[in-house]
């Protein structure tokens, strides 16, 4: 307890453990969070983030150890007891019902922690007042899926600051934006230190913590590695704390300066081989109706990566949805292996008989089944393989060596093949989609940010696989927002954004700050 001359820090965790069966997922972790601090939480996938997360906002509360508040143990029961206490959280997956109203939503969420009769007008005023505050927009009428996840993030941010935080925790928030929207964000959070609310940003991006942060809490294995103030301190020490001794990455996940573009990018001779798809005048919509993009043409060949770039909500996640075959465009044509769009035999089945594996946007909808095992999971897509079974009977041995071998490749931190999904941390349950998508003979890869939610350890590892896949004369269409990702990886580069798309262009035609330009849906920037 902190004497009467040292004011005690806004929230501590004191000897926090948590555990789950038999993972530690928290080991006695001691953290102090001051008045107006923005402290990073950084560590790599299953290293126990999240777990902090939920203990902090009253998911659940924690098996040793304590929370305090003001110096005070605070027990929480609910998340609305972590609300009432000042904790806001913004989780890394929204929270917003897409089809209600930005106000609708404040309601809901005011309903869901038990404030009584509900006030719309009050809580629309107060909206506003939050909004300008923070210099965001507040329209309380439009719905959240006409909305770019950076405006849903903004709406997101207003709900948790609509009672009195005193600590906002922020889980993996850049990770969906582009580099505008980042901008934008690290002010939000500089503003709000300036009024002294604390701030917790939990993030896989060294670029992150030394924009915005003041210190740097390094998980491992569920422990407190290393409490690092962030003046002064090398990417080297925070990388080398994250992942142990040993077998630290090069320093990747820093956004190299400006203007170091000439990434070594060896194009394979037989590049300008077969077409894989061709892409004719497509038209696409948001879920919202409106055109994300008209007209779009480019051929996709073997051996290559195709980068689509842009800001989420730019029509890219329907672009990759029609490529899988799970929709089709608004109007124009896809063609792959002899199937098109137009016909009734594209559907996702087909397609992936033809070989189009797909790492989709997102997971937790489409790409997982949460109470499956992993091994289950992994033979979603590889249902066709014949050492899989005999006589039509699953060998569930083999099966199981086989996933057992992709844990060990991927870095996966899961108890075995057996282990449920659903208990697998989000970076590790990536790492079991990529496992699955990658593996088998695939001509074409659909990967819709492979990397986001990654350690450094594993996005390294991803980008080698996709450029091997590349190599050995795969076709990749790669979506991403990271602008370092694209770079290093991509062949071309397409942009969606404004309702409009840029290029494609070829990778040493363009510099970062073309790209930059065209995600901002600047036309005037050469093409
Ligand atoms: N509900 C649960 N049931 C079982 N195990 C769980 C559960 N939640 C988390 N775990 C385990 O606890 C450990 C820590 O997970 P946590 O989600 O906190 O990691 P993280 O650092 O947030 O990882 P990531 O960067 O991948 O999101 C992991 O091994 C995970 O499998």
């Amino acid at each position: 307890m902190a004497g009467s001359e040292t004011p005690a820090p806004l929230v501590a965790l004191r000897g926090v453990t948590k555990r789950f069966g038999e993972v530690v997922a928290n080991n006695t972790v001691d953290i102090e969070i001051g008045r107006g601090e923005v402290v990073a939480l950084v560590g790599e996938n299953g290293a126990g983030k999240s777990t902090i997360v939920n203990m902090l906002s009253g998911v659940f509360p924690p098996d040793e150890g304590r929370i305090e508040i003001d110096g005070a143990a605070a027990r929480f029961t609910s998340p609305g007891d972590a609300v009432a206490a000042g904790i806001g959280v913004v989780h890394q997956h929204y929270m917003l019902v897409p089809t209600l109203s930005a106000l609708d939503n404040l309601a809901l969420q005011a309903s869901e922690i038990g404030l009584g009769r509900i006030d719309r007008a009050a809580l629309g005023r107060r909206a506003g007042e939050v909004a300008e505050r923070l210099g965001f927009s507040f329209e309380r009428n439009q719905r959240i899926d006409s909305l770019d996840v950076a405006h849903q993030q903004r709406i997101e941010i207003i709900k948790a600051l609509m009672h009195d935080v005193r600590l906002l925790v922020l889980d993996e928030p850049t990770a969906v934006l582009g580099a505008e929207d980042k901008a934008r964000l690290f002010e939000t959070i500089r503003e709000l230190r300036s009024r002294g609310v604390s701030v917790v940003l939990i993030t896989h991006k060294l670029d992150d913590v030394f924009a915005v942060a003041d210190r740097a809490v390094i998980l491992r294995n569920g422990a407190v590695a290393a409490m690092l103030a962030v003046e002064g301190l090398a990417p080297e020490i925070v990388v080398r704390h994250m992942v142990g001794s040993g077998d630290a990455p090069a320093v990747a996940g820093l956004a190299a300066p400006q203007g170091d573009d000439d990434g070594p990018i060896a194009v394979p001779e037989e590049h300008a081989a077969q077409v894989v798809c061709r892409v004719r005048d497509v038209t696409l919509h948001r879920p919202n109706g409106s055109v994300a993009v008209a007209g779009l043409s480019f051929d996709l060949r073997a051996g290559e990566i195709v980068a689509v770039a842009g800001v989420d909500g730019n029509g890219q996640g329907e672009f990759v949805r029609c490529m899988a075959g799970m929709e089709r465009p608004a109007a124009g044509t896809i063609e792959c292996f002899g199937l098109t769009s137009d016909r009734r035999d594209w559907t996702a089945a087909r397609l992936r008989r033809h070989g189009v594996s797909h790492i989709p946007e997102d997971r937790r909808r489409s790409g997982i089944v949460a109470d499956m095992s992993l091994a289950k999971n992994y033979l979603l897509s590889h249902l066709d393989r014949s050492d899989f079974s005999r006589f039509g009977l699953l060998r569930n041995r083999r099966l199981s060596e086989v996933v057992a071998d992709r844990l060990v490749r991927y870095g996966v931190r899961a108890r075995g093949s057996g282990d449920r999904m659903g208990n697998l941390s989000g970076g590790n349950q990536q790492k079991v989609v990529l496992a699955r998508e990658l593996d088998g003979d695939p001509h074409l890869i659909l990967a819709a940010h492979p990397s986001r939610g990654l350690d450094l350890k594993t996005i390294d590892f991803v980008h080698t696989v996709l450029g091997e896949a590349r190599a050995a004369g795969k076709a990749v269409l790669l979506l991403s927002s990271d602008i370092d990702e694209i770079l290093a990886l991509a062949d071309r580069i397409v942009v969606f954004a404004s309702g409009r798309s840029f290029g494609p262009a070829r990778r040493e035609d363009v510099d970062r700050r073309t790209i930059g330009g065209w995600i901002a849906g600047h036309a005037d920037l050469p093409a």
